[in-house]
């Protein structure tokens, strides 16, 4: 493989465009998480997770990108069935109030859906922020203190998208009151309860969001969210169609 200087490009028989990419079915198999993860709320199997396994997805979170780097995170395991127990109370406590949140028949349905595992999964997992992991002053927080937030939700999508590589499906339950999380598992202050994922195998990964199948909301088109240099001006009608493509390759899991 040689790389032709004038054009940053690597001419080969094999077809790669420069000499970082990853070969095409690293690259599909990238492609295959992103676009095949699901949030899984009733097709948990009991079956355990082995510790290796469990052990890479958790590696696999604790290399996400941080502010300053600084690695807020913690992972907080909850696998008695007694705590579950008490966390799927206090779940419920908060969905009844979230469905008054609704009329009417998108109530009906709101009632319908399913949006939890904890009791199912094996494994429940907290993922939290600790507002003060690094000290008062972090490198790229000074003006925006939620980045610290916004690195544990990057762990949380790497763990996703590993447990998806896999086959353990991930589901997010966010129905709470953040109060009851820290009563239930004793978090200080400082810790921020971010994400309380559900951890399992699967009986099967549905093809498309649930909310979707249940009407409740479809996949926006990519091509009205990117705009040009301006908020909400359009790109070029020929970016529009090239990303209105790759969205419907996406959608129908066609090769990139
Ligand atoms: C921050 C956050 C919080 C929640 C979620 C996600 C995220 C990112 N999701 C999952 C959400 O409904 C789901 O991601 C979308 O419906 C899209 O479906 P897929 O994830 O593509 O299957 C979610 N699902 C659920 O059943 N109960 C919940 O409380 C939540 N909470």
């Amino acid at each position: 493989m040689k790389t032709d200087p004038t054009v940053n490009k690597v001419i080969s028989l094999a077809g790669y465009q420069n000499e970082h990419e990853f070969s095409d079915a690293a690259r599909d198999a990238i492609y295959h998480a992103i676009f095949s993860r699901r949030d899984v709320r009733g097709q948990f199997l009991p079956d355990p997770v082995p510790q290796e396994v469990l052990a890479r997805v958790l590696t696999a979170a604790h290399f996400a990108p941080s502010v300053g780097y600084m690695q807020p995170w913690s992972f907080l395991l909850v696998r008695e069935a007694e705590t579950k127990a008490r966390i799927h109370a206090a779940f419920q406590q908060a969905n009844q109030e979230a469905a008054e949140k609704f009329e009417g028949e998108r109530q009906a349905i709101y009632k319908e859906l399913k949006l939890e595992g904890i009791r199912e999964a094996p494994i429940n997992l907290l993922i939290t922020c600790d507002r003060d992991r690094a000290g008062p002053v972090v490198i790229g927080r000074t003006h925006i203190k939620a980045m610290d937030l916004y690195s544990s939700v990057c762990a949380v999508q790497n763990l996703w998208l590993a447990a998806r590589s896999e086959g353990l499906g991930v589901g997010w339950v966010s129905i709470f009151h953040q109060q009851a999380l820290r009563d239930i598992l004793s978090l200080p202050p400082r810790i921020i309860p971010v994400a309380y994922l559900c951890l399992g195998y699967v009986s099967h990964f549905k093809e498309k969001p649930e909310l979707e199948s249940a009407g409740w909301r479809q996949r926006l088109p990519l091509a009205d969210l990117v705009y040009d240099g301006q908020w909400e001006k359009p790109v070029e009608e020929e970016l529009r169609q090239v990303l209105s493509e790759h969205q419907a390759r996406a959608q129908e899991k066609r090769r990139f």
